[in-house]
C-alpha cells in the first residue's frame, strides 16, 4: 500500500489540508476559508472553534478526495499562522475569548508600558523580538486583563495558552468537549515558542522574568518541543484515528523548511496575508542592527536548533483582500492581474498599507496608510498596480536590511506562498531587486515543510538530502528594467513611506 503525511496548514485566510507523497508531490487538497473578525478599528479576531472545525473538516476531505485507505496515512504535521493567541478552559475545551490575531494592534498601549525607558529593545537580546503588537505575550495579557474572571482563573492554574499549532493538537490528540473525555497534549514546538516573547531564544525555554514581567502565570504555558518529533496520536474517527501527530512548525518556518533552505546563507520568502522572509543563519542566533527578527527556523529532534533572520512585512496579499472587500474593485484577489494589466505602470501612485503600523524594518506603530501620488490621472488600474508594488518594495527593504546584518548577498530569490500566482507581481519584484525570481514546482512549500518535519519523525524521510532532491525548480523571473529606473522607482516609495508616519 502507498503510503503519504497529511499536513494541516491552518493560515490567517484559510485552513488547508494537503497530503504528499515520497516525492513531495501534492496527492490530495482540501481548503477553506474562515471569517475575518473586525470588532473595532485594529483589532482583528478569528473564532477559534471554527478555526478547529475548519481543519478536521479539511483533513477529512482531503483524504475523501483521493480516496485514501485507513492506514495510509503515517504521520501528520501542523503548520499555522503564528503569534496568534488563543486560550481555553482547560477542564471545558472552551476558548474564553476569540482568538487575537497577529494583526491586531489593541495592545499598543500595553506595549509603550512594557517599553518604559528602556524602549521596545528592553527583550531583544533574550527574545530576538522588539516590543510590539505583533507577538502573543502582549495578547494573553490583555486577555487575562480584560475577560471577566480569566485572571483569577489563570492563577488557579485553570486556563491554558496557546498559538494555534497547540490549539490544534489539544483537541486532534484529545480534548474535552469534543465528543472525548480526555484533554489533549498540550505542547508547542520552539519556533511558534519563539514568536510569543516570552521565550528565552538560547535555552528555548519560558523566560520566568519575562512571563512575570508580563503577568502570565507560567501554569497556562505548553510545553516547549522540538519541531520534529511524535507529541501524540489523532483521536479523530476515519482515516486518521491513531496516526501519530509528529510534526509542529510554525507557517513561515515551515515553508523555509519545505524550500529545502536547510543551510547557512538560504532564504525564502513567501507572499500571503503578509510577507515573511527567511534566511538560514544555521546553529547560531545572529542579532539584527536592522530591525529584522532573530527566531528560531527548527529543530529536529534532539539536534541543535536551526535560527533564523526574519523579515516580517505586515500587510501584502491582504491588501490585495482589502481592494477586494472593503473597495469592491476588484471580485477575487486573481482579478487584481487583469487590472494592473489595463496601465503600463503605476501612473506615479504609491500605495503604503501601514493598516497595522508599519512592521520589518521600520517598526513604526504610528505609521497608518496612505496612497501617495493621486493626480486627476490615476485611475483604478494605477491603484491595482501601485497596490501590487507595494508588495514588491517592502520585500526589497527586507533584503536591504538582510544584507545590512549578515552580509549575505542573495543572487536569486525562492519565493511561495498564494500571492505567487500573480505573474505581474513576480516580474515586478524580479524587477525591483534586479535578482532572478524562483518559483518552485511545488508551491505550497507551507504545508510541505510541516509534512517533512512529521515525516521525519516517524523515518517516512531518512534526512536532509531527501528533502534536497524533492526541490525542482518550476518558474523563473528574470529581471528586465534598467537601474535608473528601478532606483527612481524605489526612492518615490521611500518618499511615500515617509509620509505614513506619526499619526497615531
Ligand atoms: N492571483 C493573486 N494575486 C494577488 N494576490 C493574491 C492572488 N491570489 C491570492 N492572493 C492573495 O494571497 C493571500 C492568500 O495567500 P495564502 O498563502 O493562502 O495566505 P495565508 O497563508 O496567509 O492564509 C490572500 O491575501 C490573497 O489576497
Ligand atoms: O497565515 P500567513 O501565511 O499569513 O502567515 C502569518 C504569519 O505566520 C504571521 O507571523
Amino acid at each position: 500500500m502507498n503510503q503519504y503525511i497529511a499536513a494541516v496548514d491552518q493560515g490567517t485566510t484559510s485552513s488547508r489540508c494537503i497530503v504528499f507523497d515520497h516525492d513531495g508531490r501534492i496527492v490530495s487538497v482540501a481548503q477553506t476559508e474562515h471569517e475575518q473578525i473586525f470588532p473595532r478599528s485594529g483589532w482583528v479576531e478569528h473564532d477559534p472553534e471554527t478555526l478547529w472545525t475548519n481543519t478536521r473538516e479539511v483533513a477529512a476531505l482531503a483524504l475523501a478526495k483521493a480516496d485514501l485507505p485507513v492506514g495510509s496515512i503515517v504521520a501528520i504535521g501542523i503548520t499555522n499562522q503564528r503569534e496568534t493567541a488563543v486560550v481555553w478552559d482547560r477542564s471545558t475545551g472552551k476558548p474564553v475569548y476569540n482568538a487575537i490575531v497577529w494583526q491586531d494592534t489593541r495592545t499598543d498601549r500595553l506595549i509603550g508600558e512594557l517599553a518604559g525607558s528602556e524602549g521596545v529593545d528592553r527583550y531583544r537580546k533574550t527574545t530576538g523580538l522588539p516590543l510590539s503588537t505583533y507577538f502573543s505575550g502582549p495578547k494573553v495579557r490583555w486577555i487575562l486583563d480584560n475577560v471577566e474572571g480569566a485572571r483569577a482563573k489563570a492563577e488557579a492554574g485553570q486556563l491554558a495558552f496557546g498559538t494555534v499549532d497547540s490549539w490544534i493538537v489539544w483537541n486532534l490528540t484529545g480534548g474535552i468537549g469534543n465528543g472525548t473525555q480526555e484533554p489533549g497534549v498540550h505542547v508547542t514546538d520552539v519556533t511558534n515558542a519563539s514568536r510569543t516573547m516570552l521565550m528565552n531564544l538560547e535555552t528555548l525555554q519560558w523566560d520566568p522574568q519575562i512571563c512575570a514581567d508580563f503577568g502570565i502565570p507560567m501554569s497556562m504555558l505548553p510545553q516547549i518541543r522540538s519541531s520534529s518529533e511524535v507529541y501524540g496520536y489523532s483521536r479523530e474517527r476515519g482515516p486518521l484515528a491513531g496516526v501519530p501527530v509528529a510534526g509542529i512548525l510554525g507557517d513561515q518556518q515551515a515553508a523555509t523548511f519545505g524550500q529545502a533552505c536547510l543551510s547557512p546563507g538560504e532564504a525564502k520568502n513567501t507572499y500571503g496575508t503578509g510577507n515573511f522572509l527567511l534566511l538560514n543563519t544555521g546553529t547560531t542566533p545572529v542579532r539584527s542592527e536592522h530591525g529584522l527578527l532573530t527566531t528560531v527556523c527548527y529543530r529536529i529532534g534532539d539536534a541543535p536548533a536551526v535560527y533564523a533572520l526574519e523579515g516580517s512585512v505586515a500587510v501584502t496579499g491582504s491588501l490585495v483582500q482589502w481592494l477586494r472587500d472593503n473597495l469592491g474593485i476588484i471580485r477575487t484577489a486573481a482579478e487584481i492581474e487583469d487590472l494592473a494589466a489595463t496601465v503600463p505602470d503605476n501612473g506615479g501612485a504609491y500605495f503604503v498599507p501601514a493598516f497595522s503600523g508599519l512592521f520589518a524594518p521600520r517598526w513604526r506603530p504610528d505609521a497608518r496608510g496612505v496612497i501617495a501620488g493621486l493626480t486627476r490621472f490615476v485611475n483604478k488600474g494605477h491603484l491595482a498596480r501601485a497596490a501590487l508594488e507595494a508588495t514588491a518594495y517592502q520585500t526589497r527593504e527586507v533584503i536591504e536590511a538582510m544584507r545590512a546584518d549578515s552580509g549575505v548577498e542573495l543572487h536569486t530569490l525562492k519565493v511561495d506562498g498564494g500571492m505567487v500566482a500573480n505573474r505581474t507581481l513576480m516580474q515586478f519584484q524580479a524587477d525591483i531587486l534586479g535578482v532572478p525570481v524562483v518559483r518552485p514546482v511545488v508551491a505550497e512549500t507551507t504545508a510541505l515543510g510541516a509534512a517533512y518535519a512529521a515525516g521525519l519523525a516517524v523515518g517516512f524521510w531518512e534526512g536532509e538530502d531527501d528533502l534536497r532532491r524533492n526541490w525542482a525548480m518550476g518558474h523563473t523571473w528574470e529581471p528586465a528594467l534598467d537601474e535608473a529606473e528601478r532606483e527612481r522607482l524605489y526612492g518615490e516609495w521611500n518618499k511615500a513611506v515617509e509620509r505614513t508616519y506619526d499619526w497615531t
